[in-house]
């Protein structure tokens, strides 16, 4: 089992920008302003100046500064052709920091590109629709045996054949072939659409993938969020499904430089746990969202509303530190887990993966 400690960034900016290239009706071909979110995902290795804890601002700071000249400016003077892609291409080389996994940009909220350190590219594009659903299998106690619903967010991942190619294009693409399993599956109940009778997550991730891997081979992965704290991925092969919590804590970063004013600090903190399982013959899911919330518990108590220090076997409270002592006490009651993501701020977060987790998969 391969342990790997990915540290995670996010910034926000805003930029003018017009891509020529596009045809002349593309609503991208005329010069416009618009919000860009990057996230960067970087293993600390040789060059990282930094101390335990303070892994990512270390990377938000190198983030920032390779971002300083984007902001505000029109991206046609920086870049030849400032399309997602070539920008992710760009931050990739101007990123003045060792280890670099992989670059999410997103335009917009719903669109984007994920470049990994492979030189790969997947275009991304999230839907939303609202349906009722309720699960036929689950025991008669069970709240998603009612009838129930959700806002469900669906997000395709495509890959791009070459760097110079738009982006744009692609997600054009992706719209215009969801279009119709929008129509089927928008204000209806899901168990009534033909192949959704057991509507779970998993099942609903993989009718997407059958319905759209013909028309697009380049497809990479559906991913499905039922709830604004459960999901699910599908790349043709694994679900991996993952189930965010929140907690309170404080802590004390001991190994801090005595100039470092946050020694004694806290956190709302964001933890997501990631598993990769076959899926159950009888109930079409992996491993029950709730079961993971209920077999995560009993550390939660540890957790929440707690000084992170006095955790018995917790060598120190830093991210990496304590992701694997959540590991530790976890894997035992969730075999399958392979993967947890913790984000102290918004903006910073830690993966630990490992088994079937692929880090080029980490957004
Ligand atoms: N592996 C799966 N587990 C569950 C699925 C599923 O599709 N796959 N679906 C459900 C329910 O439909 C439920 O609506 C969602 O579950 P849950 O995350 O527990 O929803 P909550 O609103 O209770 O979420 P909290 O944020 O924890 O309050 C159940 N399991």
């Amino acid at each position: 089992m391969t342990d790997r400690l990915l540290y995670l960034t996010g910034a926000g900016l805003a930029a003018m920008r017009h891509l020529e290239a596009l045809p002349s009706d593309h609503r991208a071909r005329s010069l416009r302003a618009q919000c860009l979110q990057v996230w960067v995902c970087a293993e600390p290795s040789e060059g990282w100046d930094t101390w335990p804890g303070a892994e990512g601002d270390t990377l938000a700071a190198a983030l920032a500064c390779c971002l300083e000249p984007l902001d505000g400016a029109d991206l046609n003077g920086v870049l030849p052709i400032p399309g997602d892609a070539q920008l992710a291409c760009w931050i990739a080389e101007q990123l003045a920091l060792p280890g670099l996994e992989s670059i999410r940009v997103g335009s917009g909220r719903d669109q984007g590109v994920v470049l990994d350190r492979a030189g790969r590219i997947q275009i991304w594009r999230r839907f939303r629709f609202e349906s009722a659903h309720w699960l036929p299998r689950v025991p008669p106690d069970h709240p998603c045996g009612r009838l129930h619903g959700h806002g469900f967010r669906v997000c395709l991942y495509a890959e791009q054949s070459s760097a110079d190619a738009f982006a744009e294009l692609m997600a054009d693409r992706l719209g215009a072939l969801w279009a119709p399993l929008y129509a089927e599956l928008h204000h209806r109940c899901l168990n009534e659409v033909p192949g959704l009778e057991n509507p779970t997550s998993e099942q609903l991730a993989a009718w997407i993938w059958a319905r759209l891997k013909p028309d697009l081979p380049a497809l990479s992965g559906i991913q499905v969020e039922e709830t604004a704290t459960a999901g699910c991925r599908f790349d043709g092969q694994h679900h991996r499904i993952w189930k965010e919590l929140r907690f309170e804590a404080a802590l004390c970063l001991d190994q801090a430089p005595t100039q470092d004013g946050r020694r004694c600090y806290g956190h709302s903190y964001l933890i997501r746990l990631h598993l990769t399982a076959p899926l159950d013959p009888v109930l079409g899911w992996t491993v029950d969202y709730r079961d993971i919330k209920r077999l995560f518990k009993p550390i939660y108590d540890r957790l929440d509303h707690h000084l992170l220090n006095e955790l018995p076997g917790l060598a120190a409270a830093d991210p990496g530190h304590l992701l694997h002592w959540v590991r530790a006490e976890l894997i035992g009651r969730l075999p399958a887990l392979d993967r947890i993501d913790l984000y102290p701020t918004p903006e910073t977060g830690v993966a630990l993966c490992w088994g079937e987790a692929k880090a080029e998969n980490i957004w």
